[in-house]
Parts: C-alpha cells; sequence; structure tokens
C-alpha cells in the first residue's frame, strides 16, 4: 500500500476550506507570517509551497525574505513586530538559519501564541508529558500521525522505529507515538548495528537526511514505512532517505517522495495556524484526543 500524502493533503484542503470560509462570516482572518532568512534553495522551495496553499485555502499568508546577512537583532525586532501584531496568529521562522544566528534564541523570542511550529520549550514540555491542554506540535511529525490515523495505522501496541534524533522531526516523533501507546525506540547517528532495530519495526520513521539509507534488507516484512528525506541523489533527482524502488515490495505500507510527508507537513502547518486563530478568538478547540 502508497501512504499518498498528497492526496491526503488535497482531500483535508476541503474541509479546512469550509472552515476559514466560516470564520471570515465572522470577520476573522486567519493570518500566518513566515520569515525566511537567506537563500537556501530547498527552504524556498518548502516556503513557496507553503504560500501555495495558505492561499488556496483562504488563509492570509505574508512571506517576510530578508538577506543572508540579517542580524540576530533585526531578526529579533522583526518577530516582536510580529508578535505585537494582533491581527497575527501564527509565525514561522524558517529552518535552518544562517550561523550568525541562534536558532533556539530565535524559537524563544516567538510569542507563545504564535508557535505555529510547536518549537518552544513550553510546548516542546507539553509533547513530552502528554498534556491534555492544547499545544502546537511540529508539523512534519503531526502529519505523520494524520497519515497513520486515515490509513488506519494504530502505533498502540507496536514497535515504532525512529532514526534520526532531529528537534523537528526524530523526537517530536517519537513522543507522538509514545503517547499513542507505541512502543518506541530512538536510534541515531552513534547507533551501532542501525539494521538490528529497524528490523524489528512494525512503524519506522526515517529522518536522517542520508540518500537511500534504508534497504530491503532493513525492513520488517509488512511494516509501515515514513520516509522524511528529501534528498537529491547523483543526477540531482529529489529522494527519500528510503530505497523506494525495493522497500515497497517489503513494506506493507509506505510513504513516497515526493509526494508523501512533504504535502502533510504544510497541511499540519495550515491546521495548526487554524487551531491558533481560534484560540485567539476565544473560540472552541476539538479535545486532544
Ligand atoms: N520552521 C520550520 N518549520 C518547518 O516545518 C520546516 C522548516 N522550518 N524547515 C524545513 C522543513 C522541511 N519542510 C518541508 C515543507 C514542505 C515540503 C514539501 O512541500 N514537499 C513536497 C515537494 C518538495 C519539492 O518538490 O522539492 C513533497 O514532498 O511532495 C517539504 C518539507 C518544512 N520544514
Amino acid at each position: 500500500m502508497i501512504i499518498d500524502g498528497k492526496a491526503l493533503s488535497n482531500q483535508l484542503d476541503i474541509s479546512m476550506k469550509a472552515e476559514v470560509k466560516a470564520l471570515r462570516e465572522e470577520g476573522i482572518e486567519p493570518k500566518l507570517v513566515v520569515i525566511i532568512v537567506g537563500n537556501d534553495p530547498a527552504s524556498q522551495i518548502y516556503v513557496r509551497n507553503k504560500h501555495r496553499k495558505a492561499i488556496k485555502l483562504g488563509i492570509t499568508s505574508i512571506i517576510e525574505r530578508r538577506p543572508a546577512d540579517f542580524t540576530q537583532a533585526e531578526l529579533l525586532a522583526l518577530i516582536d513586530q510580529y508578535n505585537r501584531d494582533d491581527t497575527v496568529h501564527g509565525i514561522l521562522v524558517q529552518l535552518p538559519l544562517p550561523k550568525q544566528i541562534d536558532k533556539s534564541v530565535i524559537i524563544r523570542a516567538i510569542a507563545l501564541e504564535k508557535d505555529v511550529d510547536g518549537f518552544s520549550p513550553e510546548n516542546v514540555g507539553k509533547l513530552f508529558s502528554n498534556s491534555h491542554e492544547h499545544y502546537p506540535v511540529s508539523c512534519t511529525p503531526k502529519g505523520i500521525m494524520t497519515m497513520l490515523a486515515h490509513y488506519k495505522i494504530d502505533p498502540a501496541g507496536q514497535h515504532a522505529v525512529i532514526v534520526g534524533d532531529s528537534n523537528i522531526v526524530g523526537r517530536p516523533m517519537g513522543a507522538l507515538l509514545l503517547n499513542a501507546g507505541a512502543t518506541v525506540t530512538y536510534t541515531h547517528i552513534l547507533t551501532q548495528d542501525l539494521s538490528s532495530f529497524t528490523r524489528t519495526a512494525d512503524i519506522l520513521i526515517v529522518a536522517t537526511g542520508v540518500a537511500h539509507l534504508i534497504k530491503a534488507d532493513d525492513i520488517k516484512p509488512g511494516a509501515t514505512v515514513i520516509d522524511v528525506g528529501m534528498d537529491r541523489d547523483e543526477n540531482g533527482k529529489l529522494v527519500g532517505d528510503v530505497d523506494y524502488d525495493q522497500a515497497k515490495e517489503v513494506a506493507g505500507a509506505i510513504t513516497p517522495v515526493p509526494g508523501g510527508v512533504g504535502p502533510m507537513t504544510i497541511t499540519s502547518l495550515m491546521q495548526q495556524t487554524l487551531e491558533l486563530t481560534k484560540v485567539a478568538n476565544h473560540r472552541a478547540l476539538e479535545p486532544v484526543k
């Protein structure tokens, strides 16, 4: 089975569009600000895709582009401007940032109620303590949970193995799966005999940035394989961290690259923009599970 993130993303647009329309009829304009510093080509594509999706849904999207030599003080001033702007519901600072800027300082500068990425220590703390309050979570892992739910893949009691320990994907992914009842194993760059772990995964999440790291032999037959990689092969073609052509013969379900996790990341961003808009306007939210 192929897990079609692009199709699911387009399907979820229908109800989100209706929700935006209803909010607008009440005089509420959902608004997202994306700040991008420098000219990393991949980031430019992601930001463009986010902007397109927002426009499609009727969400107001502002992109603030700044040069690669933009200073940390200048970026903090820009964030502060949008923190104080009551018409803005979500602020996203695209990562990676140039080296003169400390990302942890920037993440902490974003007003908590506008932390649409869920990267702040407070929101990460809620995730890791399985809080029943509403809180935003990192968009890529959230999108993966949405895909699993849609394809009726229940993590409860399953062994989930995470390859890659990033703050954006691996770590929050493990927490979400743990909260959903999975047994979670984290693996990372120092893990010895990686394959001995991946081969025991019922749900395998791969987020390393190493093209085609995971081969058919590394996968338990029938497993669900989620590929978060966005890599370039020797011909410059966009490929994942999983060798898709061979893995699809072994996996029970698998996400393609492109058209898998990427579009669902953007869907999560839109969902969380709407959630923050509703919170700002004292609207009730669905309880967390
Ligand atoms: N503050 C922050 N929040 C993020 O959520 C964030 C970030 N920084 N930095 C980078 C990662 C990566 N990311 C993606 C978004 C869209 C696609 C996407 O649209 N992918 C398409 C096509 C991609 C292509 O054609 O190159 C697909 O997979 O089908 C991928 C990856 C968000 N991230």
